[in-house]
């Protein structure tokens, strides 16, 4: 079994013939084997991530009045500041403060009997006391959407299908959510940052702050299994498989489980997840993979607690309503009786 995630070069894409086909190997079986690896090269500088990681501080470090001007509560969609306490995985509570901001498009018109999901559309709650965190949230969407479309196209080819056969999913209203996340350390029993889980979503880049451990991966099949760390590896992202990726290859890429330790008392970790999310209304295209990779799909996870849909909307929705138990009983009532 292995005892570290592997680590998966962008930058042979720049090279020749054999590089670029180096470059797909490497991510097929690191996404095949684990879900989970580490992506260097990505050309995103330095200074660029230092920038993302300082506001993402001067957020925390508002006054609390500040933060709860933008409570996720006040958020139909889900979008906004949730305050220690608010947010679960597995029925348990995540010891973590974070705010969410996602896409911003116009809801669709109400259509009666239309399909759930679309309440997600809506706006952000911008927090007025830190204006700049919207050009840098905006920025990192940016940049990491086009990350994102680039694995796609990779994971396309070297799964055998056109190197579009993505795109149309992510093509209109694309649903990206970036979560800005703090980890304050404490001293306790229970140490769950964020409880073992699943990205609903297509593939996650996460960075985490330089030094901060805490992120643990569980390798290995069926019931041999174990919990690995993954500690940030410099300049790289985390990169992971989400549920709706595992769905369009029939288990052949995997959705890994995986869980945040509370860091140690008088410390905290900041990180940044990044949710590369197609349209709500998409659903993803299944791959017709070639017969030596089919031969090897697991199929997708059969879990009557975690369903897998494949409308992503749908699973969004799911994972929402189950994380947020006040914005769903405010919000809305009817979806979780
Ligand atoms: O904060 C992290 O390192 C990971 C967070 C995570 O897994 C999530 O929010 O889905
Ligand atoms: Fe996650």
């Amino acid at each position: 079994m292995i005892s570290e995630l592997p680590i998966v070069d962008l930058a042979l894409l720049d090279g020749g013939d054999a590089d670029r086909a180096a470059f797909r190997d490497a991510l097929l079986t690191a996404t095949h084997e684990v879900g989970f690896f580490y992506l260097v090269g990505h050309g995103i500088d330095r200074s660029v991530r230092e920038r993302l990681f300082a506001t993402t501080r001067a957020f925390f470090a508002l006054p609390d009045d500040d933060k709860f001007a933008v409570e996720m509560l006040k958020s139909p969609q889900f979008r906004g500041y949730t305050r220690f306490g608010g947010e679960y995985t597995q029925g348990a509570i995540d010891w973590r403060e974070q705010i969410d901001l996602a896409a911003e498009y116009e809801p669709l018109p109400e259509t009666a009997g239309g399909p759930d999901y679309l309440r997600l559309d809506g706006p952000n709650l911008w927090p007025d006391a830190l204006p700049e965190l919207r050009e840098v949230v905006t920025d990192w969407q940016n940049r990491c959407s086009a990350l994102g479309l680039r694995l796609m196209r990779e994971w396309a080819l070297s799964l055998g299908a056109a190197e579009d056969v993505f795109d149309e999913a992510f093509a209109t209203r694309p649903s990206a959510l970036i979560k800005l996340v703090r980890y304050p350390g404490r001293e306790s029993d229970d140490r769950q940052g964020v409880g073992a889980h699943k990205d609903p979503g297509v593939l996650t880049l996460l960075l985490v702050e330089p030094g901060k451990g805490g992120l643990q991966v569980q390798v290995g099949e069926g019931s041999d299994t174990a919990w690995i760390d993954a500690p940030p590896v410099e300049d790289a992202f985390v990169v992971n498989i989400g549920e709706a990726l595992e769905w369009a290859t029939d288990g052949y890429l995997r959705a890994t489980l995986h869980r945040v330790v509370s860091p140690p008392a008088g410390t905290e970790r900041p990180s940044v997840p990044f949710f590369f999310n197609p349209a709500l209304s998409a659903t993803m295209p299944r791959i017709a993979l070639p017969p030596e990779l089919a031969a090897r799909a697991r199929g997708v996870e059969d879990d009557p607690s975690n369903p897998i849909s494949g409308t992503f909307g749908e699973n969004i929705l799911k994972a929402r309503l189950r994380a947020h138990p006040d914005v769903a009983a405010r919000h809305h009532p009817d979806l979780v009786g």
